[in-house]
This record gives C-alpha cells, structure tokens and sequence, in this order.
C-alpha cells in the first residue's frame, strides 16, 4: 500500500520551475531515497511532501491526506528531521526529548527512544556541545518521538565522518525494521546504494529516472568494469574501439587501465589482450556503482 503519492508536483519560485511535474509513490515499510545534484528540487519535494510549502500544482496524499488542508493530522504520522538552527543551543538533550513529546497527544517513550539512539548519557548535554553525530541522533529521536508511520530525513548524514556515517545507516535500518517508512533525502551514492529500496533520481525538477539501487546500474550505459595493470604498454586506443565499450581511463601514476563497458567488452579486452600477449596483472571485474549510473542520468556528479 502506497503511504505517500505525488502526483505531477510542480512548484516555481519567482517564475523559475524548481519542481516540474514531479510523480513518484513510496510504500508503506520502505526506504525511498531522493537523489540529485544541487539545486535539482529535492529539498522542495520533500517539504511539500511535509506540508512546509505549498505546491504550485498537482496532488500529494500521505496516508490519504492533503499535507496543506489536513496539515495536523499529517503532522502527527509524518515525523520531519529538523534543522539544527531549530534548536536553542542551551537545550538539554532531555529538554529538547520533553519538549517535542509534549507537542504530541500521544507521544512515543522518549526513554527508550534515547537509550537505542545511545543518548542516554548525553541527556544532560546541551545541544549546541554535542559533536555532529550526537545532534543527528538527537534529531532522529525528535523525529520519532511523536510515533509517526513515516519519517522524512533531509542529508541527514551531511557533514558526518565516515564512521558517523555508518552509525547513522544502522539507525535507519533499524527505524525501518521497527516498521517506519523512511523518506530519505541524500547526495551520497554509497549511502543510497546500502539503504534505500527504490531511489527517485531528481534533475532539473523533474524525475530522471525511479528504479531500485540494482535497476538504475543496470540501466547505465556501461554496468561492467575491467580493470587491469599490463605487462607492456598497451594502445588504449585500440581498448576504446572495443565492442560496448564507453570509457577508458590510465592511471598515470601506476599505468592501471580501467575500461567501462559490458561483458561484451570484458570478453573483447581479455582477447585483445591475448593476441597481443600482454599478462594482465591484478585482473578484476565488477559491477558499475550507482555513481556510474547517476552520471549516466544526470550527466552530472551530486
Ligand atoms: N525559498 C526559495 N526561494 C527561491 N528559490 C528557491 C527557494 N528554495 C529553493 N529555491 C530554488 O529552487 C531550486 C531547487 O532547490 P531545492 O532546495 O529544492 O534543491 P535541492 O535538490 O534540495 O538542492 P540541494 O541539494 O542543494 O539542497 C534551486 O534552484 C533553488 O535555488
């Protein structure tokens, strides 16, 4: 069953389209991702979605309500990541949990929500001296504290180290396990890629592509990798006339040769290769990654 629908979502601002006919449907228990380059209408989408803006046209439905008109009870299933300058820095970890709960009639356990979001012993901690991961934990538990059926979280990773990051994709697994959908703003592909169920590719305000992580490599124009290190120096040339195959790169500093293509083109390198008698040191093969696949449809990097 469909949690959210946007149906033809347009949105201009000074006459400037941001959002341009804009249709997707989350389902109720998936990770949704929202992905795009900057300034392709991402963060517009997901706060019409919220009821913040007012769409310029089309329809969007959560649980089967208008955002706009029915803005309350929205509000009470959809819970929103907030942003940090939406925070006093005085608060305490415990007063900001308090204050969110008393805003819901009836809120989540906030004990428990900050003991899984490891805050526990933070509670007395004032929000402007927790470091980046602690405040993003802290606005995951603001999110759910009202108990809500879907939760939008907007680059919420942005900003985070590595392993931060990680934490961070374990807690959004876990909100889904727990049976929230999860609408999911982001610029990182790797993060797209480990997370999401079905990502929408936004560019230019409109939908370039909406297909699971696995779908959109597969729709790229080269899904295979070859890379190799030669024995002899080697015309690349000659590798990029390859059947299918898209792109050839050396690294100068080592001489590696990376070849983008299909199996097509794997089969035709180690050929080429053969015939040349040149050894392949350090073969690999793999599949594309989904960064491959958004250059392939945005022609841009997020
Ligand atoms: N309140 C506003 N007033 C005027 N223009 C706006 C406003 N909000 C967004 N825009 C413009 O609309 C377009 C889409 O912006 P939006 O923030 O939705 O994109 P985004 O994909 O979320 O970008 P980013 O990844 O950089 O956050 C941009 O050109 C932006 O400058």
């Amino acid at each position: 069953m469909s949690i959210i629908e946007v149906a033809d979502l347009c949105k201009a601002y000074g006459g400037r389209p941001a959002v341009d006919g804009v249709s997707f449907s989350v389902e109720e228990g998936e990770i949704f991702g929202i992905l795009g380059p900057n300034g392709a209408g991402k963060t517009t989408t997901v706060e019409c979605v919220e009821g913040l803006r007012v769409p310029g046209s089309g329809t969007i439905r959560v649980a089967g309500l208008d955002p706009v008109a029915d803005h309350d009870q929205v509000t009470r299933l959809l819970g929103a990541q907030l942003q940090e300058s939406e925070l006093q820095a005085k608060l305490t970890v415990q007063e900001a949990l308090e204050l969110y709960s008393s805003f819901y009639e009836k809120p989540a356990d906030w004990r428990p929500l900050a003991d899984r979001l490891g805050l526990t012993e933070k509670l007395g901690g004032r929000f402007g001296k927790l470091s980046g991961g602690q405040k993003q934990r802290l606005f995951i538990a603001l999110a759910l504290v009202g108990g809500p059926r879907v939760v939008v979280l907007d680059e919420l990773t942005t900003g985070l180290d590595p392993r931060a990051r990680r934490d961070t994709w374990q807690l959004i697994e876990d909100i889904r396990a727990s049976g929230v959908t999860v609408l999911l703003v982001t610029h990182f592909m790797e993060e797209a890629q480990r997370l999401c169920d079905r990502i929408a590719v936004i560019d230019k305000g409109r939908i370039a592509a909406l297909d699971t992580p696995a779908g959109l490599i597969s729709r790229s124009a080269s899904p295979t990798v070859i890379s190799f290190t030669p024995s002899h120096p080697l015309d690349t040339g000659e590798l990029a006339a390859l059947p299918a195959a898209v792109s050839v790169a050396t690294d100068e500093k080592d001489g590696r040769i990376t070849v983008n293509g299909t199996d097509d083109t794997v089969n035709a390198v180690i050929s080429l290769l053969a015939r040349r008698h040149i050894t392949a040191h350090q073969l690999r093969v793999a599949d594309a990654t989904l960064d491959d696949a958004f250059l392939d449809l945005t022609g841009a990097t997020a």
